[in-house]
């Protein structure tokens, strides 16, 4: 990877930053887009242009560009501007443009007379953001190509940081980069003397008081300290680029002291073939309010990739990391970028005899849907396809493991950790119900952690589509001890409410370390949940919490805390008070516990008995297991998987409206139930009273 940097800063002769990179050959190409869109090749050779894509528009700064690409420069922003034109003329809205990077590079003495050569309204410069007191010479193509004619691979490198603010010469600062949900940290950064590398002294850590000069050992805490200031980590990485929106974000942490938090900064990369962005960009404190130092220097360049469609064998399997009821769940690396993911293994015949077509289709729509979106804690989906015998769904690897393995281990988590992974799963509630989507199946099960320790939601198997807020349903799903009572008696079906009681039981069970309604027995569990009294242990909730439990664990889902205004009435209570949702959206609040994670590659946060599972002789290409035997699916059963293969092209989401999977036991367990309560009328309010530590809903 270090030699396509080297590469490309050797065809531009400089190190300077921002260079657009030119070969010496020829017929190197500017080429926009896989597909003909803007294609110009240089003056050495024919010089053609051939333009016809109305959405491509882009800025070079010609400055940056070696003196026999001016022409070139000058041609594509003329027709560019053309195009433009047209477009305003054909009265498309300007706001209409997507605003790009969030952040921008910042100048130092050798960029700073490469000021802005656009006028500051130039709808194709990337504005300011309004904290950032730097200047803008970074730009990016405001509309992008279609998203199916990019794919490919971005290389990212973090150089090195300077100016951070830090108390003491004692760091290791290191990064997390993410790239489009997926996550890689750095090792902590090497030592200067391990480079070879001279240090730099800030200008005022020099300032010497001529009637007394600086001693040596003084002189040499100084170095130390300004050596720590300007960490050096030179690593690269490569992502898989699916969304061309994406945004590289890198975040600065200390692993010495606690992984305390020392900036972030977004930067929306160029996605121009074999481009080189390069730039010192300015990191962003938590509290914008703060007067902040800090700015790492980051290079990335894209590589336009000709495969649009990736199988099993793109893939190599590393690890067995989870086991569902439909298949297997492995750590995988994908074989051209490297890049480590979970792919999810889904045996057809097992859904098909299980009746779970629908389902299955089902998770995966919603999972391009929200992939294709910025959807926050929700896991990301980067490629889904089929054998004849296997459905693949490939995710970002969330290193940090089940919630559920964290929460088996500790017991329970402290009232303001759980609450902070209940304030982003109400995000990610929110986000799925705005699209129309219930989740149904909440559990610490579903809910990993990433490396950072932010949630993210997996599982969308039994999520139901398409159902905007008056909608019911009443398909019989979800896990017992999870289950709103209106699923088991309600034959009117339930709502998007059902989730908000699944999020009650859980705030109940990562604070008091049971689940409320538990019970060993099925039946005796499914009583409970219509009936039974909530006990709170002492002096494990706060006032706020209880009455958040209570909110959200009414039986009566009209009465219940989000029945009116859905999430926003959850994030307005009490409980969240210290919760800065905007922060919190942006993942910008660090998480209260940061897994343990050594390596893109760790598995240590995963089940010993799935980890440990020899996979060397897994065939990803044909059936392996027993459930699918020899037999080949019929072809009228294979066509009911047209349509799973994502390759990122126009999306066109096919969400039946099903009804499916109904049990056949659910009626005779609502007669069951309803037997045990005479009189029990679910649409009366239920009181919410509470007596001394019980309460029923
Ligand atoms: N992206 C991911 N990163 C890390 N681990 C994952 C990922 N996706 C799934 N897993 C692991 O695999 C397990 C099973 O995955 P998942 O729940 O999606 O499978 P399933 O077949 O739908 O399971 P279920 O039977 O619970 O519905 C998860 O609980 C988790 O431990």
């Amino acid at each position: 990877m270090t030699e396509i940097f080297e590469k490309i800063q050797g065809r531009s002769g400089s190190d300077s930053k921002n260079q657009y990179s030119s070969s010496s050959d020829p017929s190197f190409k500017i080429s926009l887009s896989s597909t003909p869109s803007v294609s110009v090749e240089t003056a050495e050779a024919k010089g053609t242009t051939e333009y016809d894509n109305q959405n491509v528009s882009t800025s070079y700064d010609p400055i940056l560009l070696p003196d026999r690409l001016k022409n070139v420069y000058e041609e594509i922003t003329t027709q560019v501007k053309q195009i433009e034109k047209t477009k305003d003329s054909e009265e498309q809205p300007a706001d209409s443009r997507k605003k790009s990077n969030e952040a921008i590079p910042s100048t130092d003495t050798k960029t700073e007379n490469l000021k802005t050569l656009e006028p500051q309204n130039d709808p194709l410069k990337t504005p300011p953001s309004s904290h950032s007191q730097l200047d803008n010479s970074f730009y990016k193509a405001s509309e992008p190509m279609a998203s199916n004619q990019i794919m490919g691979r971005l290389v990212v490198r973090l150089r090195q940081a300077r100016n951070l603010l830090i108390s003491s010469m004692h760091v290791e600062p290191y990064a997390v980069i993410n790239y489009d949900k997926t996550e890689v940290v750095t090792p902590s950064s090497k030592k200067d003397a391990e480079n070879g590398m001279g240090i730099t002294i800030p200008c005022k850590t020099r300032t010497v008081n001529e009637n007394f000069p600086m001693s040596p050992s003084l002189i040499q805490s100084e170095l130390l300290f300004a050596e720590a200031r300007a960490p050096r980590w030179d690593f690269e990485t490569v992502f898989d680029v699916i969304n061309p929106e994406s945004a590289v974000s890198v975040s600065v942490y200390d692993r010495l002291n606690n992984d305390f938090f020392l900036g972030s900064v977004k930067v929306v990369p160029v996605l121009l073939n074999e481009y080189l962005n390069e730039g010192w960009y300015k990191l962003e404190p938590l509290d914008l309010s703060q007067p902040f130092e800090g700015e790492v220097n980051i290079q990335s360049i894209f590589e336009q990739s000709e495969i649009t469609r990736f199988g099993p064998e793109d893939f190599t399997i590393l690890r067995l990391i989870g086991k569902g009821t439909f298949g297997h769940v492995y750590l995988v690396q994908k074989n051209d970028t490297g890049r480590i993911y979970a792919m999810k293994k889904i045996s057809k015949k097992l859904i098909v005899r299980k009746r779970e077509v629908t389902h299955t289709i089902g998770e995966r729509n919603i999972l391009v849907r929200t992939s294709l979106d910025e959807s926050p804690f929700i896991v990301g989906l980067k490629f889904s396809f089929q054998t004849d015998s296997d459905l693949f769904l490939i995710t970002d690897y969330m290193s940090g493991g089940e919630l559920f393995w964290h929460l088996q281990h500790e017991g329970r988590f402290r009232e303001d950790r759980a609450k902070f992974y209940i304030a982003e799963l109400v995000l990610a509630l929110e986000h799925l119900h705005k699209h129309d989507i219930i989740y149904r199946d909440l559990k610490p099960e579903n809910i990993l952690l990433d490396i950072s320790g932010h949630i993210a939601l997996c599982d969308f198997g039994l999520s139901k589509a398409n159902l905007s807020s008056e909608d019911t349903t009443n398909t019989f799903c979800g896990t017992t001890e999870y289950l709103a009572p209106e699923v088991l008696l309600d034959d009117k079906g339930y709502t998007k409410q059902v989730d908000f009681w699944s999020l009650g039981v859980l705030v109940f069970e990562m604070c008091c370390g049971w689940s409320p309604f538990y019970a060993p027995d099925v039946q005796q569990m499914y009583r409970n949940i219509a009936f039974g009294k909530v006990r709170f242990p002492k002096g494990v909730l706060s006032q706020e919490a209880r009455s958040f439990v209570r909110g959200l664990l009414n039986r009566n889902p009209k009465h219940r805390l989000g029945a009116i205004a859905d999430a926003e009435e959850l994030k307005a209570h009490p409980f969240f008070d210290d919760i800065n949702w905007s922060l919190l959206a942006k993942k910008k609040l660090p998480p209260p516990f940061k897994p343990q994670v050594q390596s893109d590659l760790d598995v240590s946060n995963f089940d010993q008995e799935f980890t440990n599972t020899n996979v060397r002789n897994i065939n990803l290409n044909g059936p392996q297991d027993s459930v699918n035997g020899s037999t080949p699916l019929s072809n009228t059963m294979q066509d009911r998987f047209k349509g799973f293969t994502f390759t990122n092209k126009s999306l066109e989401d096919r969400f039946e409206g099903f009804h499916v999977d109904e049990f056949s036991e659910r009626d005779r367990l609502k007669d069951s139930v309803r037997n045990e309560k005479n009189g029990f009328d679910k649409d009366d309010p239920v009181a919410d009273s509470v007596f001394g530590e019980t309460f029923e809903g």
